[in-house]
């Protein structure tokens, strides 16, 4: 028998959130695009973290042709068969995982592979020997990291510096610091195009969540999928653009910068017609590192708005939350 296709996600999904095609149509909200060569950069990307915590850069200088070299290594892992991928999990919290997100009981139409890039954590990530993973693909996702975090120090210097903190590098040293507890997801959304004609619906590929780490820097194939919260209740579909990088504005950066830029919530909707491949960085803090508004950036007498926290601690206490919860309100002063 000939194998056209295989069900890439194993069978069941009703389990799986969906919600109203209607919910999915976009507000028009434009993205704010930041070109990284101008000399107004830095004023347009804290002027988006403020409005919106996110924004899409062009004039990078990473080489698209390599990325799209290891979108296709990724590819080719999600196509082996389950049992091959299975040897990458379960997620722990590093490995292969399918439709279960997190430890909590979150579910979404994806699969993926996490790894941890702080050396630290490395002995939890899947050997690189047994898991079906290819030496090229631990390769290319190792020198895919170098350069990402490159370009976010970048952006987090030029944060830095308009929002005149003590130093450019009082952000950028945290990522760049060896023991920067950071890691890299790459998210694979399998086409499922019956679903949405048959139901008028559409499956919740990633729920609804802000990330936890300073700053997120997302790519992805050109397939649709992406939404952010405008803040209020609507939620706003991101145009996909494979050309450039969207980067998404962490709840520590949130909390170093005493509220000023927000963390932004956002979640993916597998539409269906075609398969969605993201890589996304997240840019965190050494473990030990206190997560508290830093000097420059607060005005005389303001006070923080958070309790004091390191990174091991709301790292902790965000792996006891479900995805959608909201992690920073158990640290806000006022919740008390
Ligand atoms: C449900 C969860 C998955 C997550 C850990 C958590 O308990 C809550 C935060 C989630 C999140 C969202 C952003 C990133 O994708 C992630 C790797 C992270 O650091 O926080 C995931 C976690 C995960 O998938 O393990
Ligand atoms: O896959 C995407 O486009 C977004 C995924 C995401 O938000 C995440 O992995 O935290
Ligand atoms: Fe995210």
């Amino acid at each position: 028998m000939v194998v056209l296709s295989q069900p890439i996600v194993d069978g069941n999904i009703a389990h799986i959130k969906t919600c109203k095609m209607a919910a999915t149509a976009a507000k028009a909200v434009a993205i704010p695009v930041v070109d990284l060569s101008q000399s107004g950069a830095k004023t347009l990307i804290v002027e988006a973290c403020r409005d919106l915590g996110f924004f899409k850069v062009i004039n990078h200088r990473i080489s698209m042709d390599f990325v799209t070299r290891l979108e296709s290594e990724a590819l080719k892992f999600f196509k082996l068969p389950a049992p091959e991928k299975a040897k990458s999990g379960p997620p722990n919290p590093f490995g292969y995982g399918s439709k279960v997100i997190g430890p909590n009981g979150d579910v979404g139409w994806v699969e993926y592979l996490l790894f941890s890039t702080n050396p630290d954590l490395a002995s939890r990530n899947p050997s690189s020997t047994a898991t079906g993973i290819s030496l090229t693909l631990w390769e290319m996702v190792n020198e895919y990291v170098s350069a990402v975090r490159e370009m976010a120090c970048e952006v987090l210097e030029m944060i830095a510096d308009e929002l005149e903190m003590t130093t450019r590098e009082a952000l950028s040293r945290l990522i760049r610091d060896r023991k920067s507890d950071s890691c890299i997801r790459i998210n694979h959304y399998p086409a499922r195009p019956s679903l949405r004609a048959l139901t008028g619906r559409s499956l919740i590929g990633f729920g609804e969540h802000t990330d936890p780490q300073i700053i997120s820097v997302l790519r992805s194939n050109d397939a649709s999928g992406l939404q952010i919260s405008d803040g209020g209740s609507r939620w706003v579909a991101v145009p996909p653009d494979d050309a450039t990088f969207f980067f998404i504005v962490g709840d520590s950066l949130q909390v170093m910068t005493n509220g000023r830029l927000r963390s932004v919530r956002h979640r993916v909707v597998a539409e269906g017609a075609r398969a969605r491949l993201s890589m996304v960085y997240f840019g965190g803090a050494p473990l030990t590192e206190k997560i508290t508004p830093l000097e420059g950036v607060m005005e005389e007498g303001e006070e923080s708005l958070y309790e004091e926290f390191t990174w091991r601690e709301y790292k902790e206490s965000a792996y006891k939350t479900r995805l959608g919860d909201d992690r920073l309100s158990l640290f806000q002063k006022s919740a008390q």
